[in-house]
């Protein structure tokens, strides 16, 4: 089983660093899922784990050898592009066959490796098309099957299903998923801006902002504990609601007020920083509607969008920079221009310090 090690990767085009100093240990057969803005450098560390990057600075180990100055075909990687990079001309057996062709095996073990990923893959029923009367996703699974014929130490994909519509989005998501199961020995690197994909596929999501680690850990854990602002607003949708609050009492338990309101937290804060401007965070899914009319804050209703299986409600709040987003699950039925009360479990609130850390990790 093989893992991966960066340690203080860096990347310049010309004078301009992009990558600032990674460190990161993937383990054997870990699923980690690069997530971040477009242009923070998730692609360019994923083509330096391949190879087709040269690395400017730091070591670069796949399977505890240095590979810094090996080139790709000898890494033992195998990646899956976007694009699917399939040749045209050649069926989809030799598609997922050429590479192990090249490389002079023998033919009844290629025969007997490209079946078995057909197989995983469910590619039998079109072995010998070509690539043009395919659909997208089976064109992806195609690409992924020759991946998987090659027996890579590590498979690598540069966000595999963005040309892909929603449905056969959904449904090649679930054919990884599943792959990942039949090949729980495999390290996979998948790169994707798709929260869906991180969340599902993740054992471990690495949050990456303008070219620097913002947050490593399990899906969960970075929805429910984010280290900073950037990884609480990234993860989740609709994104995090902060508000500007002031602690009132500082200790065990933090008290802030809000813009028009006061919360007890359940998180500790610095003896003495009575006074201090933090920020506040709930998610919108985090918020319900006060019954008694005594919640954390009230809100004036501006924008109800339905979306059947839920209703996200923008709220103006007296002295709250932005709107507060309120998701209820369901159809609800709502009046623009209506008060209401917002409630929310303390356990479930955030605070964030001046520099956007969170209180939790303090
Ligand atoms: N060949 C290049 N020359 C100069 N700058 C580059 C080159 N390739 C990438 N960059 C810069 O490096 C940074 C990281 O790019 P990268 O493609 O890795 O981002 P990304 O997170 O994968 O973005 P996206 O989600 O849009 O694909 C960006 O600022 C980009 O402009």
């Amino acid at each position: 089983m093989t893992g991966v090690l960066l340690k203080n990767i860096k990347k310049s085009y010309g004078v301009t660093e992009v990558i600032h100093g990674i460190d990161l240990e993937i383990e054997p057969g870990e699923f980690v899922v690069f997530v971040g803005p477009s242009g923070c450098g998730k692609s360019t560390l994923l083509r330096m784990i391949a190879g087709l990057e040269s690395i400017t600075d730091g070591d670069m180990y796949i399977d505890e050898q240095r590979v810094n100055d090996i080139p790709p075909s000898q890494r033992g990687i195998a990646m899956v592009f976007q694009s699917y990079a399939l040749y045209p001309h050649m069926s989809v057996y030799d598609n997922m066959a050429f590479g192990m062709k090249i490389a002079k095996a023998p033919k009844a073990e290629i025969e007997r490796r490209v079946k078995a990923a057909a197989e995983i893959l469910q590619l039998e029923p079109y072995l010998d098309r070509l690539p043009k009367a395919l659909s997208g996703g089976q064109r992806q699974r195609v690409a992924i099957g020759r991946a998987i014929v090659r027996d890579p130490k590590v498979f690598l994909f540069d966000e595999p299903l963005s040309n892909l519509d929603a449905a056969l989005r959904v449904a090649t998501r679930i054919e990884i998923a599943k792959l990942k199961e039949s090949m729980p020995d495999s390290t996979m690197v998948y790169v994707t801006h798709d929260q869906v994909e991180a969340m599902t596929l993740a054992d471990r999501i690495v949050v990456l902002s303008a070219g620097r680690i913002e947050q490593v850990g399990n899906p969960i854990d970075l929805y429910e504990r984010p280290a900073n602002l950037f990884v609480a607003q990234f993860i989740g949708s609709p994104a995090m609601n902060i508000q500007p609050a002031k602690i009132e009492k500082a200790g065990e338990k933090t008290t802030v007020t809000l813009g028009n309101g006061t919360a007890e937290l359940p998180i500790p804060s610095e003896a003495g920083s009575e006074g201090r401007t933090v920020k506040f965070g709930v998610r919108p899914e985090d918020l319900s509607i006060a019954s008694n009319g005594n919640g954390l804050f009230d809100g004036r209703v501006n924008i109800v969008e339905s979306l059947g299986e839920v209703t996200n409600v923008y709220l103006d709040v007296e002295n709250a920079p932005e709107p507060v987003i309120l998701k209820l699950q369901g159809v609800q039925k709502l009046g623009r221009g209506e008060t209401i009360s917002l409630a929310a479990d303390p356990a479930k609130m955030h605070l964030f310090n001046e520099q956007g850390r969170s209180l939790l990790y303090l």
